[in-house]
């Protein structure tokens, strides 16, 4: 997989790397506040705070009563919660998807192990909800047949290393039990975290399903010949082969990276050996269908008929990802709320749109080293001057070596700048396709932007060494290389 295949300066070094700088370089600004602005209160807060009025008009009292009798816009939050697990009658559009999770998984309604399972597409497309749902299912049914049945459910994103995975897996293990975990969390080998899987999965069920949502993300140590997500899915299908586990246990695999499989090694995968099954991205049409499910999320005739349409046309521009539509359609009632508003409208959804898009690229940008940014910032960059949105990396490379002359940063080969661009690819802000300038030149990679890669750049210039790239410069730059490219 790109992400592991990469050019040797992705190293463990890189990942303290983002420990530091990120904190450092996306400081937040400190709160706005009027120099001028005479206070008689010696204290910071005044003591009048709890009790008296506030700017001249309501008490704070006050303002939280009136929330208490005004009418709330919303409903039921938890339908708007991307990871509360809705009703088997509001899910739409996978029914391929549940029919078949459902068939191979109810094995473990007998005495049967179930098949393992890797579920793979795009982030949002329901992947996580189907496996979800499947499982609650089957534990209700097992219960009334004396089965022990567990789902032992990890999400792999911020697990660094095999060990601390087997060590949420057995933690997860516990509190699915009703037990607890009897090794420390430090300072222990590996080894003794999978006998404490073992033994709480051997003590306490029948029958077990081990889901590993963003599989894909478990890279671990770069100097272990296969990545950790290789390890851990050899192991835990030899645990159920050997004996190890006595319960009968089946492997959800799930990920984004429709090509995980192929980095795991030939070892993994011969005892692994899962059932694929796709999930393709929505349209907009599946997305408004997933919304107006929802739409008793709301208090009824408060959400616009302008709302869904909108919220859905949004989220299919970023890979018809469901989770961004219900995202939008919480942010605009949250918002029409907050502004008193007795509907939810267009302009709450245009706003949301706005929040949710920076709140998606903050979270991936803070977690990423200085090198990505510079790569991200060069590509959106390129982007921004195209017709099409779109950034060749030939010539996100070259202005990638602008910006890393200009702040006299490391300067990667072509090949790792792509390799660094692939790995943010996880994250679902940027895609790319393979291209070709024609028959008897060389191929390049062609990315596109799931969110405006305006906002983008907006976002990496809240890091301090961006920040001081001239944008003027690097515009001029973009121009005189897209010309050349052309
Ligand atoms: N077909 C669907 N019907 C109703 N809701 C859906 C559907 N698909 C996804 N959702 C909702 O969208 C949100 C995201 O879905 P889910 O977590 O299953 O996506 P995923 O494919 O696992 O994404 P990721 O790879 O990012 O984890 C959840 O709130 C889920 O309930």
């Amino acid at each position: 997989m790109d992400t592991y295949e990469s050019d040797g300066s992705s190293t463990d070094q890189e990942s303290s790397e983002t420990e530091t700088s990120t904190h450092a370089d996306l400081s937040t600004e400190p709160p706005d506040t009027d120099p001028n602005a005479a206070s008689t209160d010696s204290s910071p807060f005044g003591e009048s705070l709890n009790t008296k009025q506030v700017s001249g008009s309501q008490s704070i009292e006050d303002m939280l009563l009136e929330f208490d009798v005004q009418d709330a816009l919303i409903r039921d939050r938890s339908l708007l919660d991307p990871n509360y697990v809705v009703d088997e009658d509001r899910i739409v559009g996978r029914d391929e998807q549940l029919q078949k999770v459902t068939k191979m998984l109810r094995v473990a309604l007998g005495d049967n192990r179930p098949p393992n399972l890797f579920l793979y597409g795009p982030s949002g497309t329901g992947k996580s909800l189907i496996t979800k749902a499947v499982c609650k299912n089957i534990s209700r049914l097992c219960s009334s047949r004396d089965i022990e049945f567990g789902t032992i459910e990890v999400n792999c994103q911020d697990l660094d290393t095999l060990g601390v995975a087997v060590y949420e897996l057995a933690q997860q293990a516990a509190t699915e039990a009703g037990v607890d975990v009897e090794v420390p969390k430090h300072g222990v080998a590996t080894k003794e975290k999978w006998d404490e899987l073992y033994r709480i999965v051997n003590e306490n069920f029948d029958s077990v399903v081990f889901v590993l949502d963003e599989l894909d993300m478990l890279v671990g140590r770069r100097d272990k010949q296969d990545p950790a997500f290789s390890r851990l899915l050899y192991q835990l299908s030899r645990a159920g082969a050997d004996d190890d586990i006595t319960a009968h246990i089946s492997v959800v695999a799930i990920s984004n990276d429709t090509k995980m499989m192929e980095s795991v090694g030939s070892r993994a995968l011969s005892s692994f050996t899962p059932e694929d099954v796709h999930f393709d991205d929505y349209d907009a049409n599946q997305l408004q269908a997933i919304l107006r499910r929802r739409q008793d999320a709301f208090h009824d005739g408060v959400v616009g008929e302008e709302v869904i349409p909108l919220a859905a046309a949004f989220a299919a521009q970023t890979h018809g990802d469901a989770r961004k539509g219900i995202d939008l359609m919480r942010v605009a009632g949250e918002l029409a709320e907050r502004e008193g508003d007795e509907r939810v409208r267009e302009q709450h959804v245009r706003e949301a749109q706005d929040k949710v898009e920076k709140n998606r690229v903050l979270e991936v940008v803070r977690g990423i080293t200085t090198q990505k940014k510079l790569c991200l910032y060069a590509t959106a960059a390129v982007a921004v001057e195209t017709n099409d949105g779109t950034a060749r990396s030939t010539t996100g490379y070259r202005v990638y070596q602008y910006l890393t002359d200009s702040i006299e940063a490391d300067q990667y080969q072509q090949e790792s700048y792509v390799n660094k661009m692939k790995e943010l690819t996880t994250y679902s802000l940027v895609d790319f396709e393979r291209r070709s300038h024609g028959p008897s030149s060389g191929m390049f990679l062609e990315f596109k932007f799931g969110e405006r890669p305006e906002t983008i750049l907006e976002t990496l210039r809240e890091d301090s060494r961006l920040e001081r790239v001239s944008e003027s410069e690097v515009t001029s730059v973009v121009r005189a290389q897209t010309r050349n490219e052309t």
